[in-house]
């Protein structure tokens, strides 16, 4: 436990890597294979705090994506991810660490929304995050959304996406079909119809990173470019070129209806592997 009273954090280290999680948004801030550099880019601007969104690593989105499915709702991106959340257990098994947090009495609503995050860390991490509808039914939104380090995400290759179907965020979510793979050249903010396992080749660091997911209808892709990242104050200016968003997703119309008390679970999980 890292006991800094303005970002408490569990650090995990285990043969094959080592992970911090923040209470602060049940966030995974880093995540560091034994033979290689960070996989999670992290911003030198990022907030810290009880409250703060975190910028980096990977935010939990929920229980409502953007500003939900009327358009309206607030804040951006639900409450999780600005929640200070409870460490609920670590446990060690063999050379694989498993930490859980939890979310309770945190929903604004009065509805009694809860949220369980289980982490698991050995030479891939895993994400589990569980909501939990409260009193009355939910149309659940959320997202793992995920900032992979990349050496330049001009250079970098998304695969899993051609063909796929997606929402245009940056044309009205206008709909739209991949034509071919994806590498990005402007800024980009798309819903694909993609729940199958996806990576992210970067050529510069030599290395494959591997998203399988669970539970997700749809993959999130988001790099606000050098103008996005201008208007955005915990981005430096010139930090664009070093992440490239994944996100494990259910939302828009891939979203997830829960009656009262019911739960979904969304999870990921991430390997790495030279390329
Ligand atoms: O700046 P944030 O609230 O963290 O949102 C960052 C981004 O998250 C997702 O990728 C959305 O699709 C984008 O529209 C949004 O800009």
């Amino acid at each position: 436990m890292i006991e800094d009273p303005a970002a408490p954090a569990i650090e995990v280290s285990v043969p094959a890597s080592r992970a911090v999680i923040r209470l602060d948004g049940a966030q995974v801030t880093s995540w560091v294979p034994r033979s290689g550099s960070d996989v999670l880019w992290m911003s030198p601007l990022a907030l810290e705090g009880e409250g703060a969104a975190i910028r980096g690593g990977v935010p939990l989105i929920g229980p409502w994506f953007g500003a939900g499915r009327d358009g309206r709702t607030s804040p951006k991106h639900g409450w999780l991810r600005t929640a200070r959340w409870e460490l609920d257990s670590c446990a060690v098994e063999g050379e694989r660490a498993i930490v859980t947090l939890r979310l309770d009495g945190a929903d604004p609503s009065g509805e009694g929304v809860r949220a369980r995050l289980v982490v698991t860390v050995d030479e891939r991490l895993r994400l589990d995050l569980t909501v939990t509808a409260g009193s009355a039914p939910l149309e659940l939104e959320a997202a793992l959304h995920t900032y992979l380090a990349v050496s330049d995400v001009r250079a970098a290759e998304l695969e899993g996406f051609d063909g796929a179907r997606y929402l245009d965020g940056l044309d009205g979510f206008a709909p739209r079909i991949q034509d071919g793979p994806l590498s990005l050249t402007a800024a980009t903010d798309r819903v694909y119809e993609v729940s199958d396992p996806v990576a992210v080749l970067d050529p510069g660091a030599g290395r494959r990173i591997r998203e399988t997911p669970t539970g997700s209808t749809r993959t999130v892709v988001w790099n606000p470019w050098d103008e996005g990242a201008a208007s955005i104050a915990d981005v430096p200016d010139d930090a664009w070129t070093g992440f490239v968003c994944v996100e494990t997703a259910s939302c828009k119309d891939g979203a997830v209806q829960l009656e009262p008390g019911a739960e979904h679970t969304l999870g990921v999980e991430l390997t790495v592997e030279p390329a």
